[in-house]
């Protein structure tokens, strides 16, 4: 599904990410740890194609295709979708007009949509204009649904949320990740197949509650230090601290 080869990634003149190499197989979900300034967000909205983020070696494929320097709206229609840490206000434009545009099958029905998430309401709002920071997760998570994305990029989908609205975006996020797997009464869990791919960040890992991860890794200062159960590295995290990572086994 997505695989990074020696990535090396600078904003402005300040090289942030170095060496990164990742592969996140179809239907596998995957963490990202790290400190605040490590390079997390950078690496999201490089694998997204946002401007400003330059690489200056390596490679990223996703589905097969090289996507190193692909445009922003050709990665979007290939199947990746980002939920943004802080996404921005956009005034002029109406919530339900963004949804329009980010519609992959102009019949999905976005009042229902925006039903599932006791989001109606906002619909006709500038988009994330005045938002709580909940509304505003939200609000991106039904973006999300309408473009349908095969690749999930969530940049911490728990930051500004209560703990009760935890579970509607924890609920939300599943919902997307299993989008299009048929319900089989005799198999509790789908094949990896069936699902969607996800690479999310987390500092908290309350999502962790909501998803099923399957490999945790952490980036300290723009490089990939450790690769094991997500689980296991927050309980070392909380307990040790990140810089104790940087000599964990890969
Ligand atoms: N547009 C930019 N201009 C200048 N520096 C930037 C820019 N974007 C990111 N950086 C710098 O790159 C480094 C990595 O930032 P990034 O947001 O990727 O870190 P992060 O791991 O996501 O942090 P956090 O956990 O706090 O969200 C930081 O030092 C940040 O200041």
């Amino acid at each position: 599904m997505l695989l990074i080869e020696d990535l090396g990634v600078q904003v402005g003149d300040k090289p942030i990410l170095k060496n990164v190499n990742m592969e996140i197989p179809d239907g596998e979900t995957h963490v990202l740890f790290g400190p605040n300034g490590s390079g997390k967000t950078t690496l999201m909205m490089t694998i997204m194609g946002f401007t400003g983020y330059t690489v200056t070696h390596g490679k990223i494929t996703f589905k097969g295709h090289d996507v190193t320097f692909m445009p922003i709206n050709e990665r979007a229609e290939l199947g990746i979708g980002v939920l943004f840490q802080r996404p921005p206000t956009i005034h002029g434009l109406k919530t339900r007009t963004l949804v329009e545009i980010c519609r992959k099958n102009p019949n999905t029905d976005i009042d229902a949509l925006a039903e599932d998430l006791a989001f109606k309401s906002f619909l006709e709002r500038d988009v994330n204009e005045n938002l709580s920071g909940g509304e505003i997760k939200r609000s991106e998570l039904l973006q999300l649904q309408a473009q349908e994305p095969d690749l999930l990029l969530l940049d911490e989908p728990e930051s500004g949320v209560d703990l009760e609205n935890m579970a509607v975006v924890g609920d939300a996020i599943n919902r997307l990740l299993h989008r299009g797997v048929p319900k089989n009464p005799t198999c509790k869990l789908p094949s990896k197949r069936e699902k969607k791919s996800c690479l999310v960040i987390t500092h908290t890992g309350y999502i962790l509650d909501y998803i099923t991860a399957d490999r945790g890794q952490v980036l300290y200062d723009g490089v990939l230090r450790c690769s094991q159960n997500a689980r296991e590295i927050l309980k070392w995290i909380r307990e040790y601290g990140y810089a104790e990572c940087v000599g964990c086994p890969q």
